[in-house]
């Protein structure tokens, strides 16, 4: 149930749209749970238009949620099969240049699934193979939707008919990226940082802007500044910052991506954007009255709840820290059953009294993990004196309790086995479960199980084809080649994540390292002396064992010096490349590979300082035509081959 009243602008712009009923009555069906299919097209029609004109009265989630109940009890009404129109009062409109739509919209990953079943389907009618999907996800840009013909820029209106508000352009509006004009569909956005520091103090939201910058009238004195600034800007979508990869990798990483996609651009956005690209796929699905059929909006849903804490578990982890781990009364929250969060540390259940009995808020917003946001009712903490591994005395360091048993904490190396063979990430097998066995039964370092033959494993507890697998997958663990900051980060030392070491290894092979002093190491731009005594502590942990695999002959591939990398004559030394489409002569992982050790930097996007777009099979006109656009070099897979030869 909601509680709502309008103001007296809003109630002005509700009678002006003649939905039939009072300011009054809408209210009173807002405060409903239930309502009837006419009552629900008013509430619908009235949150719509106060959205449009800045002046929003419910959640994105709650509107929603009205389709779908309008759809349930009545679902050919025509609200539901056109876009949802602007609050056009009165305005002189001129037919679009091309259809202009809505999306469908997706809560939860199952419905994303679901939408991808019916790509597939579409593809086998028309014998695309699966192999050629690819999806293209970006950032779902809330501003004002507008279509950029290169002469008009237009509103989207009703989808069929929208408003000419070329004046945008007029008053000084540029394209984002430096993008040119023409580029199609896109969004009027304003820079979220330069709205809170600029502009915040005059407008409740930006939508209020967006508003202002259609309006006829003249514009006020802080959005033409923000235009002026090239804070406030038309993004065409397809100049957007996007993830385009096979759809089965853009599945397997979905929660982070969307993670990704939702923090890749300084402007506010609602949610991210899923299309498959395939050109005859897409015509081939075509689109309803409403939605395209290749293309979804994945949103979220940010839902809070006061939960009781029954208990707070300490866990070892890789490093010895001891995470706390509240185990809580189950709750249902964004669709999902939650019985345990991670505390930061145990310094926050000291010091903010987490203890059974306390009551927490969690926040969850859709896929994310949930999080602690404060704590509503204190209760004497729980604070574990031994690890609950080896039963070591805890120690402090800073916020953190610690198992100072480095060499022979159960979990501590358990959590190192897993993570060495996680971090390599080119083998199968050695998961949680496998490393689970092997440790129970002693096995605390990496060397000991590359030493198992293929016969002993059965004596861990696993079966012949079993045995056979995991020892293929030891040998090809050594043979597939992976990057030398890979294998040294796959050691999980504190601080030498993989960018570090990639840092370390532009200047020092890998051997050499191990002899480096802190001092040496913080002539390496991006080593503060801390860490840097950190790391070289941290690598005499690890040398002996380090050695022992190293010499087991992995096949590593070596990261360019600095200093060779400058030298370095390749036709694409120091060009920004970008890959994209399917390719012909090798993966696009092996070529971004190859065009790294050239001394090239790979891109996954193409922006102004792009030097080369190299496109295989099945790439978008649009998608060419926005990189010419931006003065960037476009290869076929076969002349870049031949450059590079
Ligand atoms: N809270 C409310 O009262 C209220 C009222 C009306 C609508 N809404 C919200 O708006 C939705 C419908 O609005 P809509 O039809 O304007 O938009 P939409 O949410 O259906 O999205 C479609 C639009 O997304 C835009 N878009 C942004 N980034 C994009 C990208 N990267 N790629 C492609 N398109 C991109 C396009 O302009 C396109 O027209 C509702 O489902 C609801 O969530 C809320
Ligand atoms: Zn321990």
């Amino acid at each position: 149930m909601l509680d709502i009243t309008f103001s007296d602008e809003q109630a002005e712009l509700i009678n002006q749209l003649e939905l039939e009923v009072s300011a009054s009555e809408l209210v009173s069906f807002f405060k409903k749970s239930e309502l009837e299919s006419q009552q629900l097209v008013a509430v619908l029609k009235a949150s719509n238009a106060l959205y449009r004109a800045g002046m929003q009265v419910i959640s994105d989630a709650q509107y929603d949620l009205y389709i779908s109940m309008l759809t349930s009890i009545n679902p050919s009404h025509p609200y539901l099969h056109s876009v949802e129109p602007e609050a056009l009062v009165e305005a002189k409109t001129v037919a679009l240049p091309q259809r202009m739509l809505s999306t469908e919209k997706a809560y939860s990953k199952e419905e994303i699934e679901k939408w991808l079943k019916r790509i597939l389907k579409a593809a086998q009618e028309i014998n695309v193979p699966e192999s050629e999907i690819e999806l293209r996800v970006t950032p779902k840009l809330d501003g004002y939707a507008a279509f950029d013909d290169g002469t008009t820029l237009y509103t989207r209106g009703d989808g069929y008919r929208g408003q000419d508000i070329t004046r945008a352009f007029e008053r000084g509006l540029r394209v984002a990226n430096d993008g040119d004009r023409g580029l199609g569909p896109g969004e009027i956005v304003i820079k979220k940082s330069y709205f809170e520091k600029e502009l915040s103090g005059h407008f409740e939201n930006s939508r209020n802007i967006q508003a202002a910058i259609i309006a006829e009238k003249k514009v006020d004195e802080n959005v033409q500044k923000a235009i002026d600034d090239g804070a406030c800007v038309f993004y065409p979508f397809a100049l957007i910052e996007n993830k385009t990869a096979h759809f089965s990798e853009i599945i397997d990483s979905f929660e982070s991506i969307v993670e990704v996609m939702w923090s890749a651009v300084d402007f506010d956005i609602d949610g991210v954007i899923l299309e498959a690209t395939h050109p005859a796929l897409k015509a081939h699905m075509g689109a309803t009255r409403k939605n395209h059929r290749w293309q979804i909006a994945f949103k979220v849903n940010e839902e809070s709840a006061k939960v009781e804490v029954i208990n707070i578990i300490p866990q070892t982890s890789r490093t010895g820290r001891i995470s706390p781990v509240a185990e809580l009364v189950p709750t249902k929250l964004s669709g999902a059953t939650i019985s345990r969060v991670t505390v930061h540390h145990y310094n926050m259940v000291k010091t903010k009294r987490i203890g059974p009995g306390a009551v927490v808020e969690l926040v969850r917003s859709g896929l994310v993990i949930p999080k602690i946001e404060g704590v509503i009712k204190e209760a004497e903490p729980q604070l574990p004196q031994a690890c609950p591994s080896c039963g070591s005395h805890l120690l402090w360091e800073s916020d953190h309790l610690i198992c100072p048993n480095k060499s022979d904490c159960p979990a501590q190396t358990e959590n190192t086995l897993i993570h060495f063979f996680k971090t390599l990430g080119n083998n199968d097998g050695f998961g949680p479960k496998v490393i689970e066995k092997l440790s129970n039964f002693g096995i605390k370092h990496i060397h000991e199980i590359y030493q198992i033959k293929a016969h002993q494993f059965a004596g861990y507890g696993f079966g012949e084809k079993t045995s056979q697998n995991l020892f293929d997958q030891l040998q090809a663990s050594k043979e597939i080649q992976i990057e030398d900051w890979r294998f040294l980060s796959a050691f999980g030392v504190s601080r030498l994540g993989g960018g570090n070491c990639e840092k370390l290894l532009q200047h020092h092979s890998v051997v050499d390292l191990f002899e480096l002093s802190a001092d040496e190491m913080v002539k390496i731009d991006g080593f503060a002396q801390i860490s840097a005594e950190a790391i070289v502590e941290g690598l005499k942990n690890i040398k002996e064992e380090f050695f022992k695999v190293y010499e087991l002959g992995f096949n590593l591939a070596i990261t360019p010096k600095a200093s060779e990398r400058e030298a370095l004559d390749s036709p694409i030394a120091d060009a920004v490349v970008v890959f994209t489409g399917s390719m012909q002569q090798g993966s696009r992982g092996d070529m971004e590979k190859q065009a790294k050790s050239l001394g090239a930097k790979v891109a996954k996007s193409v922006t102004g300082k792009t030097t080369y777009l190299v496109t295989g099979e099945k790439v978008g006109e649009t998608k060419i035509n926005a990189a010419k656009d931006k003065g960037v070099t476009v290869l076929s897979e076969q002349e870049y081959l031949s450059l590079i030869d």
